[in-house]
């Protein structure tokens, strides 16, 4: 296993080098801008061009492996997470900064095994870091250790969320309430990177305390999700039930002392699961 999953490891950094490249390229062409669940809900050329890139070089190194990525979701693969070895892949974290040119954009892989994640790989790439973690081996940026915030008073910390790509007013309403609450505990700010993982990895480095929320997916917060588990943070579901990675809530935080906190101030609400999806009728 430890073979195995030193390989993914590798060449998740590689690719995810790789495919930091190509962002950064495409940043100076003119960027076709399309959508998709809604008006504000981006998709670029660059996206899919990035997850094919990262998906077909890891079918030659690993043909027996298992993928659910993003783009391929929306063209209609199944997004099912199976106990097979599984690649879960954001080719483009934050492709509404992409587009703006507002500097946040990473590219996010976790992987897998019996619907756990053993690896992630964040790669932050216009700021050129390397988020990388091993399940037991910790959590790194560029190669240096990260540590979570030992801040336990949530006045005195900072919370990461965003608002998502859902207008619905009902949704929106429950994020205003959420954001209204938790603002007015005090805490010291409230924070929004643009992207889920790069969100997780400023929980994982201890600079926000805690990042929530409801209506993203797995593969924004697959890899991320680890890095805070291994930074020695943990991650929950936003009403504190365990964590799952296809519910599509998350909230990770640098202790149990701040996460409650949050839980008691989190409006909830159920975004349609991952793995639950209409297709032709049918639903599987
Ligand atoms: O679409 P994308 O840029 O890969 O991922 C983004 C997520 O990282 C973010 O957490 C969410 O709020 C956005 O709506 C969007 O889904
Ligand atoms: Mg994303
Ligand atoms: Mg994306």
């Amino acid at each position: 296993m430890a073979d195995i999953l030193q390989n993914v490891m590798d060449h998740a950094v590689a690719v995810a080098r790789k495919a930091g490249e190509v962002v950064r390229e495409a940043l100076s062409d003119d960027r076709k801008v399309m959508t998709k669940s809604s008006a504000v809900d981006l998709v670029t050329q660059t996206d899919q061009k990035v997850e094919k890139l990262i998906i077909q070089s890891v079918k030659e190194k690993f043909p027996q492996h298992r993928f659910i990525g993003e783009e391929s979701v929306a063209a209609g693969e199944p997004s099912i997470l199976t106990d097979d070895p599984t690649w879960i892949i954001d080719p483009i974290d934050g492709t509404t900064n992409f587009v703006h040119a507002f500097p946040f954009v990473a590219i996010s892989i976790g992987f897998t095994i019996n619907k756990r994640v053993e690896v992630g790989v964040v790669y932050s790439c216009l700021e050129d870091k390397m988020f990388t973690a091993r399940r037991g081996g910790g959590a790194f940026c560029n190669g240096e250790p990260l540590q979570v915030s030992d801040q336990t008073d949530v006045h005195r910390s900072i919370i990461a969320t965003e608002f998502g790509s859902n207008r619905d007013p009902e949704v929106v309403d429950k994020i205003f309430s959420s954001l209204r609450n938790i603002l007015s505990l005090p805490v010291h700010g409230v924070r929004g990177a643009g992207t889920a993982a790069v969100n997780l990895s400023l929980v994982a480095s201890g600079c926000v305390e805690a990042y929530y929320e409801m209506g993203m997916h797995v593969w924004d917060i697959a890899a991320g999700s680890l890095l805070v588990l291994e930074a020695g943070g943990i991650v929950m579901d936003v009403d504190g039930g365990d964590a799952d990675l296809m519910s599509r809530r998350i909230l990770a935080a640098n202790n149990r002392s701040v996460a409650l906190r949050l839980v008691e101030q989190i409006a909830p609400y159920r975004p349609d699961r991952d793995d639950v999806k209409k297709i032709s009728g049918k639903w599987w």
